[in-house]
């Protein structure tokens, strides 16, 4: 029996691996843009369909093994963002962020032969300190296109840290993964050691 991540999140593994969790990863085949369409304006629902769907999907073809999926939702005064395009919409994005609270809802799951066997959701409010659009440019050059794959534009471990003047919220679950709740999901299972 082997634990799959079913994440191209460079952060999601990273954490894992350094919770010294044994597993292994797999790009997921979820046609995410289908499910955002069918959860337009419910956060908590949307990140915990699309980690439940990434889970499942990778299950299905893994018979027996456990799968971690996961998802990241962003919105600011109630209107949602996806990752930028580009540098220009990384740009737009922080601009607008700027001096205003997100609100970020993290979700994972674990699903097994195609069943969903536990979840947890959490979220997170950020609130950005007013930014220049000068400051907003060299925080660019120094952090695209690393940022590239970050649904907020930010990596909280890195210089992300310098748009915010509060965070309140758990700091994995910032990064993309409710690591605590799933570490004691991982130990109930016997897929680390208790
Ligand atoms: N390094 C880092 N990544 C972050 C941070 N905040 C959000 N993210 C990442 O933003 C991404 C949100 O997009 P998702 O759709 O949830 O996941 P993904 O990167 O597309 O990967 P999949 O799980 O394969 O869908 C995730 O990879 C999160 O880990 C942060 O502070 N630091």
């Amino acid at each position: 029996m082997t634990l799959i991540l079913a994440s191209s999140s460079a952060i999601r593994r990273a954490l894992l691996e350094q919770a010294g969790v044994s597993f292994r990863v797999e790009r997921p085949d979820v046609d995410e843009a289908r499910i955002e369409a069918t959860h337009a304006g419910h956060d908590f629902e949307l990140a915990l369909s699309l980690a439940e769907a990434k889970a499942a999907e990778v299950s299905t073809r893994h018979s027996g093994d456990w799968v971690i999926g996961g998802d990241s939702v962003v919105s600011v005064e109630g209107r949602r963002f996806m990752k930028p395009r580009d540098r220009d919409d990384a740009a737009d994005h922080l601009l607008h962020f700027s001096g205003k609270a997100m609100r970020l809802v993290s979700a994972v799951a674990l699903a097994r032969n195609g069943e969903l066997e536990w979840n947890h959701i959490s979220d997170a409010v950020l609130h950005f300190r007013p930014l220049s659009e000068e400051f907003i440019q060299a925080y660019l050059d120094a952090e695209w296109p690393d940022v590239s794959y970050c649904v907020g534009v930010f990596r909280m471990e890195g210089l992300g840290v310098t748009l915010f003047d509060e965070v309140e919220g758990d700091h994995f679950t910032i990064l993309g993964l409710p690591l605590l709740p799933l570490l004691g999901a991982l130990r109930e299972r016997g897929l680390m050691a208790s």
